[in-house]
């Protein structure tokens, strides 16, 4: 392991453009792993995987909790956060050159509905944009899954992403696969848009008990935690199941449910669908991925298994 290294930090988008292309006049690579803080092994292991994409590298971690990404009724307000944490943990791992946190990245204008929100808007909706109005949209990849119960996220991402990229001008990205639309919609709008950027899709990091970490798991009461191993614990077993034979997604699924459900869990979804594409499909006779959402008290948890019978 690195020596313990404090990384410089680094508010202002100037200021992290002009850092980036000094790196990259010095040969390096410049490698990004975008996050919104309260970190933990999940997000460390990402960091990694940044450091292994090239050497000489320079890694970035953004930490910012991005507001378009939240609709109103959304938990942005109570988003954990500890900066100082976060800081002490990336200067643990000794290969994070930098920490790009602003206090906003978003324009909130000057007329009147700016005004009337005190600028305190948590999503910015697209009527409101006197001062930002340009979105990035991914546009049927958004749709399924977490796109159905959270309208304007992938929205949200896909233009605080481009904005990071145009900021940062990295050469490599890192994306968890715990957010496994979230990556499938990146790769594709780095794909559609041109931007020269290699993206990492890095495994799911689980707590020993199989829960995915996730940094509203600080949300959940000991009884809540308890039961949300049910989402796990059905993931493991939707795909003890496949490998043994049954590729029949609507059983799969309705049992995923049902086992969720009697753990006191609120599903919001569960489908299975092409690993690429995200399309649902019957039978499990390609790479797929089970994908879950569900609630436990009131916290939303995702979470997923890749399959693939033929292997
Ligand atoms: N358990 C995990 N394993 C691998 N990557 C992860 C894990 N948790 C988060 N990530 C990745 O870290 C990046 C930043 O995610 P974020 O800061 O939203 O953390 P989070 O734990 O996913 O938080 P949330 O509670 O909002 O889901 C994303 O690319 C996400 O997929
Ligand atoms: C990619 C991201 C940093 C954009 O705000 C966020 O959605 C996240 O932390 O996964
Ligand atoms: N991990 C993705 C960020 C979010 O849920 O808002």
């Amino acid at each position: 392991m690195a020596a313990p290294r404090e990384p410089e930090v680094i508010r202002d988008k100037a200021a992290m453009r002009a850092w980036s292309r000094r790196r990259r006049a010095e040969g390096k690579t410049v490698a990004v792993v975008p996050t919104m803080g309260y970190l933990h092994r999940g997000h460390l292991s990402l960091v990694s995987a940044a450091a292994a994409s090239a050497d000489p590298v320079a890694v970035v971690v953004t930490i910012y909790v991005n507001p378009s990404q939240f609709a109103p009724t959304e938990d942005l307000a109570t988003y954990p956060s500890d900066f100082a944490g976060d800081l002490r943990k990336l200067a643990s791992t000794g290969v994070v050159d930098a920490v790009f946190s602003p206090a906003d990245l978003y324009d909130r204008g000057t007329g009147r509905r700016a005004a009337a929100s005190g600028g305190a808007v948590s999503c910015l909706e697209e009527e409101a944009g006197d001062g930002h109005e340009t979105w990035v949209r991914v546009e049927r990849l958004e749709k399924g899954l977490c796109g159905a119960s959270r309208p304007v996220f992938f929205r949200g991402v896909a233009t605080i992403v481009s904005k990071l990229f145009n900021i940062i001008e990295p050469d490599v990205a890192v994306f968890g696969k715990k957010d496994y639309q979230q990556w499938r919609v990146i790769c594709r709008m780095v794909r559609d848009l041109d931007f020269a950027i290699e993206v990492i899709g890095s495994e799911i990091v689980r707590e020993t008990d199989g829960l995915a970490m996730s940094s509203r798991n600080v949300h959940l009461s000991r009884e809540e935690r308890e039961k949300a191993l049910s989402i796990s614990r059905s993931l493991v077993d939707a795909r003890t199941a496949a490998l043994n034979g049954n590729t029949d997604c609507e059983q799969i699924k309705n049992k995923i449910v049902q086992t969720m459900t009697e753990n006191g869990g609120q599903v919001d979804y569960v489908e299975i669908v092409e690993q690429e594409s995200l399309v649902p499909v019957e039978k499990m006779d390609g790479p797929v991925v089970i994908c879950v959402a569900a609630w436990f008290g009131k916290v939303r948890l995702i979470d997923n298994i890749e399959i693939d019978t033929r292997s």
